[in-house]
């Protein structure tokens, strides 16, 4: 089973704006709010690819209820803590396109992410609670940028309890929760290449110089290391030492949020339906591997997150 944690989960609303001016009120095109946060994300597209999977994480008010009502009606299994107080945060994500009758146009895009509910200590203690019903097997994907009342160690806690039971983890997140976590041996992690470019201390770093950030990921604990590239496409490292390439997947840009998480989904789900399959070594991660750029770019070529037929069709091309 496949269990993803999101600590600070949104409300996506993706406005679309053409001729956009500060200062003053700008009209949108086109709004849409998806149920977001990076591993609710990831539960969705696993949903969608038909991957049974449980979202856990935390809510909170009528936003939260909203969010959770919301993955429910499609079809998603959830077990959230409820918190407290608060709300849980709406995230603005602004495309700015250049023609208005064209509105899924690919255009730049600008996103302020509110900073989301506190998250007191009983709260926590909740969600590893609910944590204790994995089993040796499953995976259990952290995603996201937790509050920043939550412990800096806290990722690192989880991911050293289910190793402890035999349970994989993916740590999604950046800076210090990150680096802590890294110590407790997660089974994948996915920064991209300005987080490289930020752990090796260089602007603009080569493909050698992303391979050899990756080497140093693994080095500091990482199993696997994923890094996205933007428009050159993909790397693995494998816990082999092998490194698997992937170009970018050709096709019309509509929206890169949720793009990472969909990899991350196709990752663990491929992972998962390899182990499955029997398949063991290079081969596991080439079909884990394949199925994250097929979701990924599933993602990035629709308005909302990756779908079944269409990761179907670019799967058919890899
Ligand atoms: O603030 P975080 O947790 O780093 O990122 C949150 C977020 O930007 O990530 C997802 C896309 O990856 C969105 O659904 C969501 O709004």
């Amino acid at each position: 089973m496949i269990y993803t944690v999101t600590f600070n989960p949104a409300l996506d609303c993706v406005v679309r704006v053409s001729n956009v001016k500060h200062g003053i009120v700008n009209r949108c095109v086109q709004q849409d709010i998806y149920y977001g946060g990076k591993g609710v994300n990831v539960s969705v597209v696993l949903n969608n690819i038909g991957i049974p999977n449980k979202a856990l994480g935390f809510a909170a008010g009528p936003t939260g209820q909203a969010l959770l009502t919301g993955i429910e009606s499609m079809g998603v299994d959830h077990d959230f803590v409820m918190l407290p107080e608060g709300q849980t945060r709406i995230n603005v994500k602004m495309v700015e396109i250049a023609d208005a009758d064209d509105v899924y146009a690919a255009g730049e895009e600008t996103a302020i992410n509110a900073s989301g509910p506190n998250i007191d200590a009983a709260s926590l203690s909740a969600l590893n609670e609910t944590l204790e019903q994995t089993r040796e097997g499953d995976i259990v994907v952290l995603s996201g940028a937790a509050h920043k009342s939550v412990p800096v160690d806290a990722y690192a806690s989880i991911v050293a309890a289910q190793a402890a039971k035999g349970v994989r983890t993916v740590v999604d997140v950046t800076g210090p929760v990150l680096d802590c976590a890294l110590s407790a041996g997660p089974f994948l992690v996915k920064p991209n290449d300005e987080e490289i470019a930020e752990i090796l201390d260089v602007e603009d770093p080569t493909f050698d110089q992303i391979v050899e950030g990756a080497r140093m990921l693994q080095e500091k604990g990482a199993v696997n290391v994923i890094v996205s590239l933007g428009s050159k496409g993909s790397v693995l490292l494998d816990e082999f030492g092998n490194l698997h390439q992937a170009p970018l997947i050709k096709g019309k840009l509509v929206n890169s949020v949720g793009a990472g998480d969909s990899m991350v989904a196709g990752f663990v789900g491929g992972y998962q339906q390899a182990v499955e399959a029997g398949l063991s070594g290079y081969e596991r991660y080439e079909h884990a591997f394949k199925l994250a750029q097929a979701c990924g770019s599933a993602t990035a070529f629709s308005a909302g997150l990756a779908e079944k037929d269409l990761v179907d069709e670019l799967l058919a091309r890899l």
